[in-house]
């Protein structure tokens, strides 16, 4: 456990980012504003499952075939008939040992059915012959003038898998909505499924908004959403850096809406008479929603429609559009791409390393670092570097995002929290 001496540590930069304010919408109640009424892209494209992967299944597909598809030997060993599984060791090898006829491996068929006083050789994997109950391993006989005396005999049923017995014919095998991750490939491929139906891709449009964008501020938001957006089930169009112009914003936005389920921007939404964005949807016929957040950073956010798109405005800060994507962007790609409910990541428990005092009323977003784990596992966190929205420097240095809820001031050493790992341990997709 951490001593504590590093109690209080200053985590804000000296300008902190936002000065609390009455009337902060929670998030919560901001995600369901954005997905009220949002639905599943319509369409489907028919694949095979290799070519789908990461897509998510629009349909549920139905096994071609039953796992196992015959009784099958789980060890190298000998197939016993149920008679000889009764008699005890003594009996057996007193001469009554059964008889060892043939060899089956994987691949071979499994001939005819074996009766009492008879063995069959058997490789892992291989079909038992009818009238097998159970497979002896061959670490657990002796071979006597071409019988096996197993030292126990193994209980009905011991070491054959049963054809079925993981999944028949006809059953289901994944929900739609699963993304299709390497498990799944691996259950289609077993169980003889060579055409998935996913959703179609959302098609959606990115953009930048901001005079200052080019040469004194590089553009970083663009390269970082559409990193967040290379995913299979996405087709981004990048629109690139749009200037302060009411008019060529409106006409970009009708341009954008007639081919895309969403369009995604950053900056120019904060209400100043330089943030044309809210306005330049409504221009375009569309409607918009301005929202101030009670999330650090990440306060500013516009949503809306138009036409069929659907519009997600970010703030311009780097780190603001980061945590406004991740806890609003995703939700919403999720919703408009089909998947499974609640099938997002999920927070881990992380103790706090070192404490920090803070303003409460809005819930926090840190860049932090695990330096540790405490005796039962536990990551120990800490803020990586001095807090700032427009701050990248310690984001990139961090392991993920710690959650504080909004009415905690005071961060101590040892306190349960929230983390957001940006890469889980045994991540597959
Ligand atoms: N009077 C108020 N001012 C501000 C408020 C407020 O509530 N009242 N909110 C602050 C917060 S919090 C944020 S976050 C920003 C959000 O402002 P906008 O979304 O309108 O974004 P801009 O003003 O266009 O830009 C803010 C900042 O970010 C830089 N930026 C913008 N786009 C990019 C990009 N693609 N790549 C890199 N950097 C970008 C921009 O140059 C500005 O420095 O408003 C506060 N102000
Ligand atoms: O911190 Mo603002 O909240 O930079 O989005």
């Amino acid at each position: 456990m951490p001593d504590g001496t590093l109690i209080h540590t200053p985590i804000h930069a000296p300008l902190a980012c936002c000065d609390e304010e009455p009337g902060l919408l929670p998030v919560a109640e901001a995600r369901a504003r954005l997905l009220h009424g949002a639905l599943p892209v319509a369409g489907e494209e028919v694949l095979a499952p290799t070519a789908a992967l990461g897509r998510l299944l629009a349909a549920a597909p139905r096994s071609a075939r039953s796992l196992p598809p015959f009784d099958q030997s789980a060890m190298d060993g000998y197939a016993l008939h149920a008679a000889d599984l009764a008699a005890g060791a003594t009996d057996l090898a007193a001469g009554a040992a059964p008889l060892v006829l043939r060899r089956i491996a994987a691949g071979d068929p499994p001939g005819p059915a074996i009766g009492p006083g008879e063995a069959v050789r058997v490789l892992t994997g291989a079909p038992v012959p009818p009238g097998a109950a159970a497979v002896v391993m061959e670490e657990h006989v002796a071979l006597r003038e071409g019988r096996v005396e197993p030292r126990r005999p193994p209980r009905p049923g011991t070491n054959i898998r049963r054809r079925g017995e993981d999944l028949a014919e006809g059953d289901l095998l994944l929900a739609p909505g699963t993304r299709l991750d390497a498990r799944h490939l691996a259950l289609l491929a077993a169980a003889d499924i060579d055409q998935v139906a996913v959703r179609r891709r959302v098609r959606v449009a990115l953009l930048s908004n901001g005079n200052e964008l080019g040469a004194a501020i590089r553009d970083s938001n663009r390269p970082m959403l559409a990193a967040l957006l290379a995913r299979p089930e996405i087709a981004l169009t990048d629109l690139g850096v749009l200037p302060d112009d009411p008019a060529a914003l409106a006409a970009a936005l009708a341009e954008a809406a007639r081919g895309h389920d969403l369009i995604l921007a950053s900056g120019g939404i904060s209400g100043s008479d330089a943030d044309h964005l809210p306005g330049a949807l409504r221009a375009a016929g569309g409607e918009v929603e301005v929202l101030k957040l009670a999330q650090k950073p990440g306060k500013p956010l516009a949503h809306g429609r138009l036409g069929a798109a659907r519009c997600l405005f970010l703030p311009g800060n780097p780190l603001a559009a980061l945590v406004g994507f991740l806890t609003l962007g995703r939700p919403l790609l999720a919703r408009l791409a089909g998947a499974a409910e609640g099938a997002g990541p999920a927070p881990v428990a992380a103790l706090a390393a070192r404490g920090f005092a803070r303003k409460p009323g809005r819930e926090e977003f840190l860049p932090a670092r695990v330096i540790g784990q405490d005796a039962s596992g536990l990551p120990l966190v800490e803020p990586a570097g001095l807090f700032g929205s427009a701050r990248l420097v310690p984001l990139a240095a961090a392991d993920g995002l710690l959650w504080v809820p909004a009415d905690i001031a005071q961060v101590r050493p040892g306190d349960a929290l929230r983390f957001h790992p940006f890469a889980a341990g045994f991540g597959l997709a």
